[in-house]
């Protein structure tokens, strides 16, 4: 059994998850700023390169801008930066800190976990976690160190193991993210549909559309 939900579904439904070179001169900021405007209800600060006292001002810097907006900032990885910026919550993959750690040092936080297949969604069942992280949905040049690509067939069959919120991620836009939502996933998380995107705020808005009204599955 996993813990009762404490996080409702409609704060996870469109997951901007950061790139800071492909924000580009606009800054980290404005374009989290902006998808926010469009729609997106919670914001990952995911930082590969950063030193640990950037990390942990930048991280601050958008729960300023996050908070009064009632939208969760997540942070990737590391549970000592969300901590020491008081962020909502921590995202962590299969190599990252131990899920059941994370919880004990965030007991209130908001928690997803990367899965890649049906070992480790099965895995998940009883972990005290927020969601799953289903990836990667489609390759993508975004993250290169990933399993390969589930495609929908994948995602509808990791879909069918668990109750678990599955947010999809990897490779989703606004072409594919109609199916994606057909196939089962609860949510979508994305980054250059984004932070690439020459108007983050009028593609947040219909990436919105599609999680929002899903096609039926
Ligand atoms: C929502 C979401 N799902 C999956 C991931 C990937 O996390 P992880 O496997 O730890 O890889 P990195 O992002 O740390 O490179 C994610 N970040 N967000
Ligand atoms: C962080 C991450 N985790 C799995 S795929 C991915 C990158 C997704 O990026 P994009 O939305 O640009 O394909
Ligand atoms: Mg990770």
């Amino acid at each position: 059994m996993n813990a009762p939900r404490r996080w409702p579904l409609a704060m996870l439904r469109l997951h901007l998850v950061t790139d800071a070179a492909l924000c580009g001169p606009r800054g980290v900021e404005a374009v989290v700023a902006d998808a926010v405007r469009g729609g997106a209800s919670c914001v990952q600060l995911r930082e590969k390169h950063l030193d640990t006292r950037s990390f942990v001002e930048r991280a601050r810097a958008l729960k300023a801008l996050l908070e009064p907006l009632g939208v969760p900032l997540i942070v990737n990885d590391r549970v000592d930066v969300a901590l020491a910026a008081g962020a909502d919550g921590v995202h962590v993959g299969q190599s990252d800190m131990p899920l059941e750690d994370a919880r004990r040092l965030m007991p209130h936080a908001l928690i997803g976990l990367s899965v890649e297949n049906a070992e480790q969604v099965r895995a998940a069942h009883g972990l005290p976690v927020d969601y799953l992280g289903v990836s990667p949905v489609f390759a993508t040049p975004s993250k290169q160190d990933t399993a390969p690509a589930l495609g929908l067939d994948g995602l509808r069959a990791l879909r069918a193991l668990t109750d678990l919120p599955l947010i999809a991620i990897g490779g989703i836009d606004l072409d594919n993210a109609a199916q994606v939502m057909a196939a089962g996933a609860d949510g979508l998380a994305v980054v250059r549909a984004l932070c690439a995107a020459p108007n983050p705020a009028e593609a947040a808005r219909t990436l919105r559309q599609f999680t929002d009204s899903p096609a039926p599955r």
